[in-house]
C-alpha cells in the first residue's frame, strides 16, 4: 500500500552532525518512534496524519551515529493500537530496546504476554486530540490494571491546560506513570509561575509520576532552530526542563523524539538536539541518572 504523507510534513534531517557532547556510556534514547514503512506496516485507518517512513534500521542507524547504546520505541499515534512496526524493531533490536504500545481493551492476555517478550514495557494513553480520539477512563483503567500485573508502566501524553482536568485519574492509575514532553508546558510563561507549577506539584504529590524532559524543538516558541550549527538553541525550554531535572533527578527520561512528528516549521538537527542536553542536566551525576540509571531502572530491571 502507498501513502501520501500529510501536506506541510518535513522528513527526519537527513545528515545530523556528531553532538559535540559526549554522552555517557550506556545511554539511553528513551522516547523516539518507527513508522512503517508503510507498504509492510500500513499506517492505522484512523490515524489524524500520514508521516513519511522512517525504519528500524535508519533508527538505529541515528542511535550509533548519536552514541546511544539503547532506544525505547513508543507506540506512534499513526499506526493506531497495531503495534506490528514497533514490536518488529525490538525484534532486531538484539535486546537493545524496549517498548511502548497502545492497546484497546479489547487486548488478550496472550497478545499482552507476546510484547512483553518482545520488549514492551508500557502503554501510550494520549489525550492530546489533534492527535487521537483518546478512550474512555473506565477503559484506560482496566487496561492499566492489565499491564500492572506485567510490571508495565502507563506513558500519558496531554496539553498543559488539560492537566486538572485528568490530574484525578493520573493520580489513581495503578503503575508508575510516566509524562511525555513534560505535559506540554506554554513556554512563553515563567517556568517558575503558576502552570508549571502546578505540573512541578504534581510530580511532587505522586511519587509514581516520572517526566520526559523531551522535545525543545515541540516546546520552543523563541527558537533559535537546531539547525545550521547552532549550538544555543531552544533557550526558552531550559529553564523548565532543568527546574524537573534538578527537582526530581531520579524520575526523568530523554529522547531524541525522533522521526519528530509533526513538525512543519524545521527539522532539527539531532545531533544538536543531544547538545540541548548539558542545558538541562548541568552535572554528570544529573546527566548520568537522566540517560542511564533512570531509564534502565524502568526498561531494563
Ligand atoms: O506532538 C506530536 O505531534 C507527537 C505525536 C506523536 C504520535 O503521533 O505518536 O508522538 C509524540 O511523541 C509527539
Amino acid at each position: 500500500m502507498t501513502f501520501e504523507k500529510t501536506p506541510g510534513w518535513l522528513d527526519w534531517h537527513p545528515d545530523p552532525s556528531k553532538p559535540a557532547f559526549q554522552l555517557p556510556s550506556g545511554a539511553v534514547d528513551a522516547h523516539c518512534h518507527v513508522f512503517g514503512p508503510g507498504d509492510i506496516f500500513p499506517y492505522a485507518p484512523e490515524r489524524k496524519y500520514t508521516p513519511c517512513d522512517a525504519s528500524a534500521q535508519q533508527l538505529f542507524a541515528l542511535r550509533d551515529h548519536l552514541g546511544f547504546e539503547r532506544n525505547v520505541i513508543v507506540q506512534a499515534t499513526c499506526h493506531g493500537a497495531d503495534n506490528r512496526a514497533m514490536v518488529d524493531a525490538l525484534r532486531r533490536s538484539g535486546g537493545r530496546a524496549r517498548g511502548v504500545a497502545t492497546v484497546r481493551a479489547s487486548v488478550t492476555d496472550a497478545e499482552l504476554h507476546e510484547m512483553h517478550e518482545a520488549g514492551v514495557r508500557g502503554v501510550r494513553f494520549n489525550f492530546v486530540k489533534r492527535l487521537v480520539d483518546s478512550a474512555p477512563k473506565d477503559e484506560l483503567a482496566s487496561i492499566a490494571e492489565r499491564v500492572a500485573r506485567l510490571g508495565w508502566h502507563v506513558v500519558i501524553y496531554f496539553e498543559a491546560a488539560d492537566l486538572a482536568e485528568h490530574e484525578a485519574f493520573f493520580a489513581s492509575l495503578p503503575t508508575t506513570v510516566v509524562v511525555d514532553h513534560m505535559g506540554r508546558p506554554d513556554v512563553g510563561r515563567d517556568a517558575f509561575g503558576p502552570e508549571f507549577d502546578r505540573f512541578i506539584r504534581f510530580m511532587a504529590d505522586n511519587p509514581r509520576v516520572w517526566c520526559k524532559v523531551t522535545c525543545p524543538e515541540r516546546l520552543s516558541i523563541s527558537g533559535p532552530p537546531a539547525l545550521d550549527g547552532e549550538r544555543n538553541a531552544y533557550r526558552d525550554v531550559v529553564p523548565f526542563a532543568r527546574r524537573v531535572v534538578e527537582a526530581f533527578p531520579d524520575r526523568v527520561l530523554w529522547g531524541t523524539d525522533w522521526p519528530h512528528p509533526n513538525l512543519t516549521s524545521h527539522m532539527p538537527d539531532d545531533g544538536l538536539l543531544v547538545d540541548f542536553i548539558p542545558h538541562i542536566a548541568p552535572t554528570a551525576e544529573l546527566q548520568r541518572k537522566l540517560l542511564v540509571d533512570n531509564p534502565m531502572r524502568l526498561y531494563w530491571s
